[in-house]
């Protein structure tokens, strides 16, 4: 009986759902399309009166037809982070990146919600298949992908206004962090690039704190300062001058720079540019958001106050500018760049092509370098890497051995202060050589290497002290020589 009825009900269910399709079905054919249009469009209008929220779609593309919205792709990354967060359906794709490997989406109907200065709203994602019946080569344009933004009405003017601009400029910026990055070199008047993907961070340069924090403030400022540059009329560009001894760091910092501001590295070879033509082509290729570096500066021009006695016809040329480089000696092509075309090639006129663009030059010798090279305005902050000091120890330390602090500290600080050792060769001793790690092995075999070091530099300082001696005593022995003549002539005159 009871079976019986059950099987009547759910029969007369299909009916009544068999009699709905049918009705359905003559209002989709009978009904006139301007008919249903006006339905739509008057339910619509019905519902929002009492519907307080308002709703953005962000479609993944609009108008070109094979082109990704900016705005979509901003919003995707931007709610990368919610959305590893909150979503239950989750897309990954693999990004190679050093610091995230995947970058993760919402899924297809699924829901978020953020918060902006205590107001929330909601992004939803949805997909729109479209029932095309041409034949297409990319099928995958027949799913219309979005994401749909709501909020409540009385935040109108706060989303429009603040949290749209806020998340496509964070969704840009965490994209240009994200992207995989490019070292490129040049050989004659071409690039060619590999992936750039050199570890070192601010954090792991081991230099004082002080002047660390001040190089990361510029960088942002200058990174940040589009609308800055663009006021006072000046190219968006700024020049490093990082000098120093060998293995202080210099290559070091650009690498953390690049991954600092997530640029891509441009590594130029002057010795292998021909003349100032190939120099320019050169710049005019390289693409914004980059570091164009010069390494060892000194060694791939002539730069130096010795230009004035070289051959003659070098002699002729008037404007010490003008004068060619001097190519390194096992170089058989000779480069033709000038000092002027350098300086043009650093200057606002050929940067100016667009987008920021940090120049950087390295040199063990800033003494030897042009005034003209290394002026502001050219080489804007000149920053100096020297030898460890005991802060720059501590980031080693840290890195290397994982110590914070050690009783051998105090030691190593004192012959630090006497002895002078690179942080490369600080972190050579430091570097763990059995497994496990014996940190204190370690830091004695630093101590043993500063008491050599300081050893070495007394020796040298009293063998310079004697060579000087010597040269002098000739002059002094005949000063005595003429002084005792002079007596015995019986003359106060001394020569
Ligand atoms: N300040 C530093 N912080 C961390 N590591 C450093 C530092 N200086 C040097 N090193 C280590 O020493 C090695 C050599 O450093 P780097 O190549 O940056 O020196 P450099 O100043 O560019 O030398 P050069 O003048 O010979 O080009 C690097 O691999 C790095 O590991
Ligand atoms: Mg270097």
């Amino acid at each position: 009986m009871n079976k019986l009825g059950l099987a009547d009900m759910l029969g007369h269910l299909g009916s009544v759902l068999a009699s709905l399709m049918f009705v359905w079905a003559i209002i989709q054919q009978y009904f006139p399309n301007n008919v249903r249009n006006f339905i739509d469009k008057y339910s619509q209008r019905f519902l929002t009166l009492f519907y307080p929220y308002i709703q953005i779609t962000f479609n993944e593309f609009t108008g070109e037809r094979f082109k990704r919205s900016e705005a979509y792709s901003a919003i995707e990354t931007y709610l990368g982070k919610t959305t590893s967060m909150q979503a239950k359906r989750l897309k990954a794709d693999v990004i190679k990146n050093n610091t995230q490997p995947l970058s993760l989406s919402m899924d297809d109907h699924e829901e978020v919600a953020d918060d902006y200065n205590g107001v929330k709203v909601y992004w939803a994602s949805g997909k729109n298949i479209l029932k095309t019946q041409t034949f297409s080569f990319y099928p995958s344009t027949d799913e219309k992908r979005y994401y749909k933004l709501t909020f409540h009405k009385r935040h109108r003017e706060l989303i429009l206004r603040d949290y749209l601009n806020h998340v496509l400029k964070e969704g840009k910026e965490i994209k240009v962090k994200n992207r995989l990055r490019k070292l490129y070199t040049n050989n004659g008047a071409q690039w060619s690039h590999v992936m750039f993907e050199h570890p070192a961070s601010f954090e792991t340069l081991a230099m004082d704190p002080v002047k660390k924090q001040e190089i990361i403030d510029d960088l942002t400022t200058f990174s940040n300062g589009e609308e800055f540059y663009n006021r006072i009329g000046r190219a968006w560009k700024r020049g490093y001058l990082l000098y120093g001894p060998p293995g202080t760091g210099k290559s070091t910092m650009i690498a953390a720079m690049a991954n600092f501001l997530g640029y891509d590295i441009y590594d130029l070879e002057l010795t292998a540019v021909k003349d100032n033509t190939e120099l320019r082509r050169l710049l005019i290729e390289t693409t914004s958001k980059s570091i164009i570096v010069i390494e060892d500066i000194d060694c791939s021009m002539d730069l130096t106050g010795q230009r004035k006695k070289e051959s003659k016809e070098e002699e002729e040329e008037s404007d010490p500018a003008k004068k060619p480089m001097r190519p390194l000696e096992n170089d058989s092509k000779t480069s033709k760049v000038t000092l002027s075309g350098l300086l043009n090639f650093v200057d606002g006129l050929w940067s100016a092509c667009g987008g920021d663009r940090l120049i950087v030059f390295t040199t063990n010798h800033v003494e030897k370098l042009d005034p003209a090279l290394i002026r502001r305005g050219r080489m804007d902050k000149h920053i100096e890497l020297s030898y460890c000091g005991f802060e720059a120890f501590r980031v080693l330390a840290k890195n290397y051995l994982y110590l914070e602090t050690h009783e051998l500290f105090e030691k190593i600080r004192v012959l630090l202060g006497e002895a002078e050792m690179t942080p490369a060769d600080v972190a050579e001793n430091l570097m763990p050589k059995t497994s496990p790690v014996d940190q204190e092995g370690c830091l004695r075999s630093l101590i043993g290497a500063l008491e050599q070091a300081k050893e070495e530099a007394a020796r040298k300082k009293v063998e310079e002290e004697e060579a000087r001696m010597k040269l002098e005593s000739p002059a002094v022995k005949t000063e005595e020589v003429n002084v005792v003549n002079s007596v015995e002539n019986g003359s106060n005159e001394s020569v």
